[in-house]
């Protein structure tokens, strides 16, 4: 951490200034620490796909200066006088988001990801006018709320994706009533969120299809991460001798793409899940879904309670994610290897084994 003021620290973080979405150092303030606040020294970072699109300004709503990273592990080193939960010392972690209204029926349901007044973990103003940034930083100041202790037993580099891939695949298979033994699973884009589709569902005891753009990963997600079944998604015979096939597809393509190959591979009552950030219309005719009563839906990241709940599930399990480990100089160059899908799976930035001073 920088220097410390009467009430403001100073920290560094990898700011992008504009759509380039180049990250270089960036000097700001952290706020006082509030009554319920977690101050934390960031140690990992993981790279996910939607700080690509958040830096690129993918869908217009961008705010520079902006620290992305939102997959974050890092050590407590002081604790508002009301923090029950964690103390100095402990290992953390911090998602997607670091608010919300408490009030509203998802916050009172426990489903806080789905208020209407979420505080998004960068890219947005905090509740005192300031802009709040990511975990490519020093250190951050989050609410107690949106805090996890990363559990015994968890690498806290493997940790950071559970944060959000992890968390991600979690959530709907939960939701969804799909964590029963034998379903058959399909998962769509081999990135980040769908490299822990795999192994989640597989541990979940499902049969899982790999759905890929290329043969390139076939291997090792057969070999490594223990699909059971690997479709080329430009192969027609291949999605041909498939179709009927899948309880459920997390699609967690970033780009448009045609909806309907898909909805082929499904059963009937099966369930397509959209994950991909993707900021143009996608379309299907009707009788995809009718014939079939299909369901197309969508979900956003998980709760704070699934966050904890994926984590153990991972420790129970014996779960890993794959992670590239680099340090902050090369962040940019894993960001441009994470858009050109050059990464297996995940890119973790040891930002606390770095010297966040020096722009690369
Ligand atoms: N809904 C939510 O809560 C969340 C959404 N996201 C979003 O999910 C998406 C995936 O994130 P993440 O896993 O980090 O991204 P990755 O880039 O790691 O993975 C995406 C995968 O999709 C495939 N892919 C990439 N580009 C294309 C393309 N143009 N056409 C077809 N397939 C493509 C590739 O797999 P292959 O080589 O197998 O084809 C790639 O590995 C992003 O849009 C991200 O913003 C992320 C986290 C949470
Ligand atoms: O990576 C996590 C965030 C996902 C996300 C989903 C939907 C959306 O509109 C976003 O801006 C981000
Ligand atoms: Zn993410
Ligand atoms: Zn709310």
């Amino acid at each position: 951490m920088g220097s410390v003021d009467a009430s403001e620290t100073t920290v560094t973080g990898w700011a992008a200034r504009d759509a380039t979405g180049h990250l270089s150092p960036y000097r700001y303030t952290l706020r006082k620490t509030g009554p319920e606040d977690v101050v934390l020294k960031v140690k990992y970072c993981g790279i996910c796909h939607t700080d690509v699109h958040q830096v690129k300004n993918d869908l217009g709503a961008s705010k520079y200066p902006m620290v992305p990273g939102h997959e974050v592990v890092g050590e407590v080193v002081e604790v508002g006088p009301e923090v029950s939960k964690f103390r100095a010392g402990d290992v953390v972690g911090v998602g997607v988001i670091v608010g919300c209204c408490r009030d509203c029926r998802p916050c009172k349901a426990n489903v806080e990801q789905y208020c209407n007044k979420k505080i998004w973990s960068y890219n947005d103003v905090y509740t005192d006018g300031k802009p709040t940034q990511g975990g490519f930083a020093s250190a951050m100041v989050v609410d107690q709320k949106f805090v996890v202790k990363i559990p015994a037993g968890l690498a806290p580099e493997q940790a950071a994706p559970l944060l959000c891939a992890g968390v991600t695949v979690y959530s709907p298979l939960k939701h969804f009533g799909l964590m029963t033994p034998g379903l058959r699973g399909g998962i769509l884009g081999l990135g980040g969120v769908g490299h822990m589709g795999v192994k989640v569902a597989k541990s979940m005891g499902h049969h899982v299809t790999v759905i890929s753009s290329s043969n390139k990963k076939r291997a090792e997600a057969m070999d490594d991460l223990g699909a059971d079944a690997y479709l080329v998604s430009s192969d027609t015979d291949q999605m041909a001798a498939a179709a009927d096939s899948l309880d459920y597809i997390i699609d967690t393509v970033p780009a448009k793409h045609p909806l309907e190959p898909y909805l082929a591979l499904l059963k009937m009552d099966g369930k397509l899940v959209l994950m991909g950030v993707i900021a143009e219309p996608l379309s299907f005719v009707s009788p995809m879904v009718m014939l079939g009563r299909k369901t197309i839906t969508g979900s956003f990241i998980g709760s704070m309670d699934e966050t904890e709940e994926v984590l153990q599930f991972c420790v129970d399990k014996g779960l890993t994610s794959q992670i590239e480990v680099v340090k902050m100089d090369y962040v940019n160059q894993a960001f441009e290897r994470l858009e050109r899908n050059d990464v297996r799976y995940r890119f973790v930035v040891d930002v606390g084994g770095s010297n966040i001073e020096d722009a690369a």
